[in-house]
C-alpha cells in the first residue's frame, strides 16, 4: 500500500507538463485536521503557473477518476484533500500478514546474491571480549536481515589462532605453565601466563627474542610448537562454543588465520610480480596512497602479519563463494587496516575490492576508557550471560510461578536483554559496559518486547482466535495507527539493510511494542462485536515482532 504514490498518480491525471510524479509527490502534505481527509495536495504554486485561482484548479485537478484506495474527494482553501478507504487498506493489509506470516517484509532485491560476511573472530587463548560480542551479535543480525532481502549469506568466524603473541604465549608455558591449570580452566590460565609474559619482558628484554623464536618455530612447523598451539586452541574454541551456544549463534566457517598459512606465499608472490612489493627498513611493504602509512606484508624476520593473512584470506573467498559484497564487522578501530588491504587488492587488479565493506563500530568502555584484556582484568562475558539467565529466572519465578518451562525462558529472557541491550543503540556508538543496564527488564529493553508478544498470545488463546479476519472491518480510530506502523515493516527491514543497521529494526520493535500497550490499555480488545477484529491486529502486531525479534537474534517466548 502506497497511497502518497496512488494520490500522486491521481493528481497527475489533471497537471500535464507543469510538474513531474516526484514534484507532486514532494508537495502532497498530511493535514493535521481529521476532517482534512488522510492527504492534501495545494494548488498555490500551480495556480502562479496557470494564473488562476487555486480553488479552481483544486476543482479542476479533483474531477480526475478516484483510485479504489480512497473513499472520497474534496476540495477546500486551495486544497485538494483525500479520504483512504481505510476499510479496504486495513482488510488487505492484515489479510496479507497474516496470510505471508514471517515472510511479512520480505525482498527480492538480493536473489541469487551471496554476501560473505567475516564476524565475531575472536582471538585464541584470550577471553572473548564484549568487543567481539558486539560483532557476534551485529554480524548476526545483519546477516539475518541480509537474507530477509534475498540474499545468501555465508558467515565466517574468522579466528584469531596465528601471529607473534602464540610464540610469546608458547615460550611462557614452557618456562611457569602447568598442564592441569590449564586444562581445568584453559582461558584464564593462558590468559594469566601472557600477561605474565608481557610484565617479566619488561624487565627481561631476551624474552622477547624467545617468543620471537618460538612463532618462528611455529611458522617452520616444529613439532613441539605446533603441537602446543593445536590445544591452546581447541580449548580455547570450546570455551567460546559455550557462549556461541548460549547465543544461538552459528557459523558457516571456522577458517581463521592460520587457515591462510600455506595460501600467503602466493600472495607475496602475486605482489613481487605485480612490482607492488618495496623494501622498508627491511621489511616488505606495499604503498597505498599519500595519505595512509604503507601496508605491511612482511617484517626483516620474514614473519607474515595480519594484513598479509587478510589479503590472502579476501582473495580465497572472492574464489570460493564468488561474493556480491563482502561485509566484515570489526570495531572501528580497525577502519586503517581494511582501508590498506583494500587499497592493496585495488592495486591487484582486482575490481571486486569495491565490494568489499568495512561495517565499523564503536568500542565498549569501561569508565569511559577502552577495556583491555592486556592488564588481564576484563570481564568474562559467558560470566555475563549467566548471570542475565539467572536474573531472568528469578523475575519470571515471581511474576509467573506456575510457568512449566522456566529454565529454556529464562534464557530467551536473558540472553535477548543482553542482545537488545547492544542492538538498541546504533552501531557507530561507543557503548559504556554496566551489568545494571544490560540486566534491566524494564523500560525500553529487550525483554520489554518480549512480554509484549507474550502478552498478545495470552490474549489470542483467551479470546480463542481462529486465525482469521472478519469479512467486514469496522477500523477503529485506536487501530489505525498501529495498522500505519505495521504497514512500515518492509520500508524498515530494506532501510535496515541499506544502512547495514539492526538498531533500524530493535527502534521499531520497541515502537511497536509501546502503540500496543497503549492500545490494550485503552481498548478492551475481547469485548464486544469488534473483538475478533481486534484480535486478527494483534495476531499481526505479534507475527511482526517475533520477526522482528528474529533479525535481531532473540526468541519470543510463548509465556513469561
Ligand atoms: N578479517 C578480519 N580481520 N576480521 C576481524 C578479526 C578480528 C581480530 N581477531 C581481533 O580480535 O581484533
Amino acid at each position: 500500500m502506497n497511497e502518497k504514490k496512488q494520490f500522486a498518480v491521481f493528481l497527475k491525471q489533471n497537471i500535464k507538463d507543469e510538474l513531474n510524479l516526484d514534484e507532486i509527490e514532494g508537495l502532497i502534505e498530511k493535514p493535521k485536521q481529521l476532517n482534512q481527509g488522510d492527504l492534501a495536495f495545494p494548488c498555490f504554486q500551480l495556480a502562479k503557473i496557470y494564473k488562476s485561482s487555486p480553488n479552481k484548479i483544486a476543482q479542476t485537478i479533483a474531477s480526475g477518476k478516484l483510485p479504489v484506495s480512497f473513499e472520497k474527494v474534496e476540495t477546500v482553501g486551495g486544497y485538494v484533500n483525500v479520504f483512504l478507504n481505510k476499510k479496504q487498506l486495513v482488510s488487505e493489509l492484515l489479510t496479507k500478514i497474516l496470510e505471508e506470516n514471517d515472510h511479512y517484509g520480505n525482498h527480492t532485491f538480493g536473489l541469487n546474491k551471496t554476501i560473505v560476511m567475516d564476524l565475531s573472530s575472536p582471538n585464541i587463548a584470550k577471553p572473548f571480549s564484549m568487543g567481539h560480542l558486539r560483532s557476534t551479535v551485529i554480524g548476526s543480525s545483519i546477516a539475518a536481515i541480509s537474507e530477509k532481502c534475498g540474499y545468501k549469506t555465508v558467515k565466517i568466524n574468522y579466528i584469531g589462532d596465528w601471529g607473534t603473541q602464540f610464540g610469546k604465549l608458547i615460550s611462557a608455558y614452557l618456562k611457569w605453565g602447568d598442564e592441569e591449570a590449564v586444562k581445568k580452566n584453559p582461558i584464564p590460565e593462558l590468559l594469566s601466563l601472557y600477561v605474565r609474559f608481557h610484565e617479566e619482558a619488561e624487565q627481561d628484554t631476551t624474552l622477547n627474542d624467545e617468543g620471537r623464536y618460538w612463532f618462528k618455530k611455529l611458522e617452520e612447523g616444529d613439532e613441539k610448537a605446533k603441537e602446543l598451539w593445536v590445544w591452546f586452541r581447541e580449548v580455547s574454541l570450546k570455551a567460546f562454543q559455550k557462549i556461541y551456544q548460549l547465543l544461538d549463534v552459528n557459523f558457516d566457517s571456522y577458517n581463521g588465520e592460520a587457515f591462510f598459512n600455506d595460501k600467503m606465499e602466493s600472495t607475496v608472490v602475486q605482489l613481487k610480480q605485480l612490482g607492488l612489493l618495496e623494501e622498508s627498513d627491511g621489511a616488505e611493504v606495499v604503498r597505498v596512497g599519500d595519505d595512509l602509512p604503507p601496508c605491511l606484508i612482511k617484517k626483516s624476520d620474514g614473519a607474515t602479519l595480519y594484513a598479509t593473512r587478510d589479503l590472502t584470506a579476501a582473495i580465497y573467498r572472492k574464489m570460493v563463494y564468488h561474493f556480491d559484497h563482502a561485509f566484515y564487522v570489526v570495531g572501528h578501530e580497525q577502519s586503517l587496516h581494511f582501508e590498506q588491504v583494500q587499497r592493496v587488492l585495488s592495486k591487484m587488479n582486482y575490481n571486486w575490492a569495491n565490494d568489499m565493506e568495512h561495517i565499523p563500530f564503536g568500542l565498549i568502555l569501561q569508565n569511559g576508557k577502552k577495556m583491555s584484556t592486556r592488564k588481564g582484568k576484563t570481564v568474562l562475558l559467558e560470566n555475563v550471560l549467566l548471570e542475565a539467565i539467572q536474573l531472568a529466572e528469578k523475575n519470571i519465578k515471581e511474576k509467573n510461578p506456575d510457568l512449566t518451562d522456566v529454565e529454556e525462558v529464562a534464557r530467551q529472557v536473558g540472553v535477548g536483554a543482553v542482545i537488545f541491550h547492544d542492538l538498541k543503540n546504533e552501531k557507530g556508538n561507543d557503548v559504556e559496559f554496566s551489568l545494571d543496564q544490560m540486566l534491566k527488564f524494564e523500560g525500553d529493553t529487550g525483554p520489554y518486547i518480549q512480554y509484549s508478544a507474550a502478552r498478545i498470545q495470552t490474549l489470542l488463546i483467551k479470546g480463542k482466535f481462529n486465525g482469521e479476519l472478519p469479512k467486514e472491518v469496522t477500523v477503529e480510530n485506536e487501530s489505525w495507527e498501529l495498522v500505519m506502523t505495521l504497514n512500515d515493516f518492509p520500508n524498515i527491514v530494506h532501510s535496515a539493510f541499506k544502512r547495514r543497521e539492526p538498531s533500524i529494526i530493535s527502534k521499531y520493535a520497541l515502537k511497536l511494542a509501546h502503540k500496543f500497550n497503549h492500545y490494550y490499555g485503552s481498548v478492551k480488545i475481547l469485548n464486544g462485536n469488534e473483538a475478533s477484529e481486534r484480535m486478527a491486529l494483534c495476531a499481526c502486531i505479534l507475527i511482526v515482532l517475533k520477526e522482528s525479534l528474529r533479525l535481531l537474534g532473540m526468541k519470543t517466548p510463548q509465556r513469561m
